[in-house]
């Protein structure tokens, strides 16, 4: 789902004005009493007595409020007053830690700071702004289920759809109130169990195939590849078909409309980093180049889908008898698109194009990045690739591509995809704002207007919430391969990569599937190698990306089905364009 680097709101942060407030109980900030703190490159062990500190009032000057990179000591010291004593420990930002931000992946230094500074600390984004960040599973389950919540409405999206409504426009993924439970009450039926089965047998299995058939060739020259591309494009190509009855065909063209869709992506996520956020001045819109570029790539995207719109249109008028019931499967286009105008839902053209927009991007490089960091995972635990593929081979037996059946039986692989979702989540933050003043467990008061963000990577690499080995790639963690796949509810939000709550994703069960039946594709037929050398940095957009691709030689496995023709060793490998 669309996910904004931290980095670019907290700049954008720092046009409102919105001091911040609290009177409670700080023990809960800093379960441990000992807290690491940098200092010109050395690191010291401070005894942290809370309760000290809160009573003599001195905890701002003592946690290092105010050294933010983002505001001045004197200014967040300001907006302390303003706002009233505070007992949320402050983020300790050095600028240091602006590298991290400028890296592009500041959920890192969110990280930082809640070692510092507890699962719940304020970062200052300006002398009247800030963010409350949360990387607690308790706090983070009253946000996400206060949300958009009818009988407990208190946090709504906030930020992100600011930034991203030049692409969403009307779209439900970033709407809130009426509007967003109506419209989501339309379109998530149309995910039903049946709809996710003919899409298994038709487009995930059959567009996986396809990219195997770009890899074979692949294999035989011996090139290294980037795989992020490749599940970029794949992963495109299926929810075009899915959404739209539309094929990007992306694995092998390159049209005009698949450059608007990365342009419009792009956006979002330079958006989402911009340090000046001109966009929202219009005039200034019309005169960067950049912008008008944009413009141009999201109208062409908006005319193609108003016209996929119209044509299927015409197709259910002309059926007569079209029955619509959950379940009903069109046979010669069962899209979301069919499903939605057969419903015959009283909806505009425009609501109906925004939403099926929402459902592109929002399903698109978020599954790519999931099957992304799983590959990158497992070629660096040979152990684990090697358990994957001995399922593989087992539950699919001749077949090239799993049936429902077998989906069910790649338990090891679901793991294995979890597993990653759980290290590299997408989106890293979710953000949400205050619309009433509210307690968060453990007593903070959030103020009305106070925007959260919930650090999924910060929860989900936790020692305190998985133990020491948090770090570790391990896909055995969440118990027997017979018990359930892990998802907010069975883990009490120790793990949300879908989020939960009213505003969980709606593609869950589509993307889980999508990425395991991928993902046994290509491990049944292929072994794949890192490029010794090169390494995989991390940066934030809209998802967690590698900072260079993710390159890779490919090697048929023997048994696969396909002759090798050999090819040249890793090192001497040239780059395959994708
Ligand atoms: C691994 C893949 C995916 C991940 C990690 C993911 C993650 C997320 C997350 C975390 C949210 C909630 C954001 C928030 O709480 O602010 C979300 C929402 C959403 N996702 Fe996904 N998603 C994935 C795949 C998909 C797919 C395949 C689709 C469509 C078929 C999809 C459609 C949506 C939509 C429409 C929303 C907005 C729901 C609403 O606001 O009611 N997602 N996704």
């Amino acid at each position: 789902m669309l996910a904004l680097n931290s980095g670019s709101l907290l700049q954008q942060q720092r046009l409102r004005f919105k001091p911040f407030q609290s009177n409670s109980n700080p023990r809960a900030a800093c379960k441990r009493n000992t807290c690491p703190r940098i200092r010109a490159g050395e690191v010291e062990e401070e005894q942290y007595d809370l309760n000290q500190k809160i009573d003599s009032g001195k905890l701002i000057d003592a946690a290092g409020a105010g050294r933010s990179v983002f505001s001045p000591g004197w200014l967040t010291q300001l907006g302390r007053l303003w706002g009233g004593k505070s007992d949320v420990p402050v983020a300790d930002a050095k600028p240091e830690d602006i590298q991290d931000l400028l890296g592009g992946a500041l959920f890192k230094a969110l990280f930082k700071w809640m070692q510092e500074s507890g699962p719940v600390y304020l970062l200052p984004t300006g002398p009247i702004s800030s963010f409350l960040v949360v990387s607690d599973p308790e706090a983070a389950k009253h946000v996400l289920r206060s949300s958009d919540n009818p009988s407990r409405p208190i946090y709504e999206k906030g930020l992100v759809a600011e930034v991203a409504q030049f692409l969403f426009g009307e779209g439900f993924a970033i709407a809130g109130g009426d509007q967003w439970r109506v419209r989501r009450r339309a379109v998530g039926p149309a995910l039903h169990r049946a709809y996710l089965e003919v899409m298994l047998d038709r487009v995930f299995g059959p567009t996986a195939l396809h990219l195997a058939g770009k890899l074979d060739r692949v294999a035989d020259s011996g090139e290294q590849i980037d795989m992020e591309a490749c599940f970029s494009q794949v992963t495109l190509d299926i929810i075009g078909k899915s959404v739209f009855n539309y094929d990007f065909d992306s694995l092998t063209t390159n049209s005009p409309l698949i450059q608007a869709v990365y342009t419009s992506l792009k956006e979002t996520e330079t958006r989402a980093t911009d340090l000046l956020p001109y966009w929202k001045i219009p005039l200034l819109c019309q005169l960067v180049p950049r912008q008008r570029k944009v413009a141009e790539a999201v109208q062409l995207i908006r005319d193609t889908t108003t016209d996929l719109i119209n044509k299927c249109k015409a197709m259910v008028d002309a059926e007569e008898q079209a029955s619509f019931q959950e379940g009903y499967i069109n046979d010669s286009d069962p899209s979301v698109l069919r499903f939605l105008i057969a419903s015959r839902e009283e909806v505009s053209s425009v609501q109906l194009r925004d939403d099926l927009l929402s459902m592109l991007v929002a399903g698109h490089e978020t599954t790519g990045s999931a099957l992304t960091w799983t590959l990158y995972l497992l070629a660096q635990n040979p152990d684990k690739m090697a358990k994957a593929q001995a399922e593989v081979d087992a539950v699919l037996g001749d077949r090239a591509a799993p049936t429902l059946a077998d989906y069910g039986q790649l338990k090891y692989v679901m793991r294995c995809l979890n597993e990653s979702m759980r290290l590299y989540p997408h989106p890293p933050v979710l953000l949400r704002r205050a619309l009433v003043e509210d307690k968060l467990p453990g007593g903070y008061t959030v103020p009305r207007g106070q925007d959260v963000m919930i650090s999924v990577y910060n929860i989900h690499h936790s020692p305190a919430v998985w133990g020491d080995d948090a770090e570790e790639f391990k896909p055995e963690r969440f118990g027997p391969l017979d018990g359930p796949v892990p998802n907010e509810q069975n883990t009490d939000y120790k793990y949300i990569p879908f989020s939960g709550g009213p505003r969980k994703c709606v593609g869950d069960q589509f993307a889980l599937m999508e990425g395991v039946a991928v993902l046994a594709v290509l491990l049944k037929k292929f072994d794949f190698d890192l490029v010794p050398g090169r390494e995989i940095g991390m940066t934030t957009g809209a998802t967690i990306h590698t900072s260079t691709g993710l390159y890779m030689t490919v090697k048929r496995r023997s048994g696969s089905g396909s002759s090798s023709s050999g090819g040249a060793g890793k090192e001497a490998a040239a780059t395959v364009p994708v």
